[in-house]
């Protein structure tokens, strides 16, 4: 019966700054380092043996799971890194604070971006602003311009169902450290949750979210290992 575990990197500078981050490559802060750290040394309280990792190609995800598996003393463990575990692009939102979108885009469109899973956020209008969005970490790829959450989703679950699922059904426990809408995807692939209620869903950071699937990979149990942060799941 195969186990897997979310984990969702540590705070980032542009979370610190509530900025929307997206695809640009924003590393963690110290706080965001410390509690990779201390997700690690969850995962190693849990006593769940890994045999692979997957994350994004986006430095603060692949740093998370790095510092955790150090504290695991699993290293050594193989990481698999794709360009489709990366966060949601939030497009011409990208970089921009509370205030900033509120100012650009108004309240009322605010609102509704917020609630909605197949309204995307404008395209980027300078895409030099940004130069990461597009650099040779995705040669060779059709990169999005922008994201709703349902494009987000549509790009997950393919790579789930082709290169993460069939280690599962091989009885391989995995880690994936990714992002809050990239997992949430996942937990909406994995749970059943439904369009209306995904934008909802809120991974935490840094507390690995431990689940247990059966050979079908359904979830029979789920718990977050730091249960002093416990979420509703
Ligand atoms: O504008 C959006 C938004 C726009 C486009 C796609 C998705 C979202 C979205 O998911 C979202 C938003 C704002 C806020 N809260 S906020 O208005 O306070 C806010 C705005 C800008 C930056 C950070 C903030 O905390 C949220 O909590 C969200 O989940």
């Amino acid at each position: 019966m195969p186990t897997l575990a979310f984990l969702r990197h540590g705070q980032s500078q542009w979370n610190l700054e509530n900025r929307f981050t997206g695809w640009m490559d924003v590393d963690l802060t110290e706080k965001g380092e410390a509690e990779a750290r201390r997700a690690g040394e969850l995962l190693k309280e849990s006593g769940a043996e890994f045999d692979a990792c997957f994350t994004s190609v986006q430095t603060r995800a692949i740093r998370t799971l790095n510092l955790a598996l150090e504290e695991m003393g699993e290293s050594w463990l193989p990481v698999t890194k794709d360009w489709r575990l990366n966060e949601r692009h939030y497009g011409g939102l990208t970089g921009l604070d509370k205030a900033e979108t509120a100012a650009k885009h108004g309240e009322e469109q605010v609102h509704i971006w917020r609630r909605s899973f197949d309204v995307p956020p404008p395209e980027l209008d300078d895409p030099e602003r940004f130069p990461s969005l597009s650099d040779r970490r995705y040669a060779g790829v059709t990169t999005p311009k922008t994201e709703s959450l349902k494009l987000t989703l549509e790009r997950v679950e393919p790579y789930w169902t082709a290169e993460i699922r069939p280690h599962l059904e091989q009885g391989q426990n995995l880690i994936i450290a990714a992002h809050g809408n990239s997992l949430r995807a996942l937990v909406k692939l994995l749970f059943g949750v439904a369009d209306e209620d995904i934008p909802g869903v809120e991974i935490p950071t840094g507390n690995p979210l431990l689940i247990e699937l059966d050979d079908q990979i359904r979830v029979t149990g789920a718990r977050y290992l730091d249960d002093s942060r416990a979420q509703p799941l």
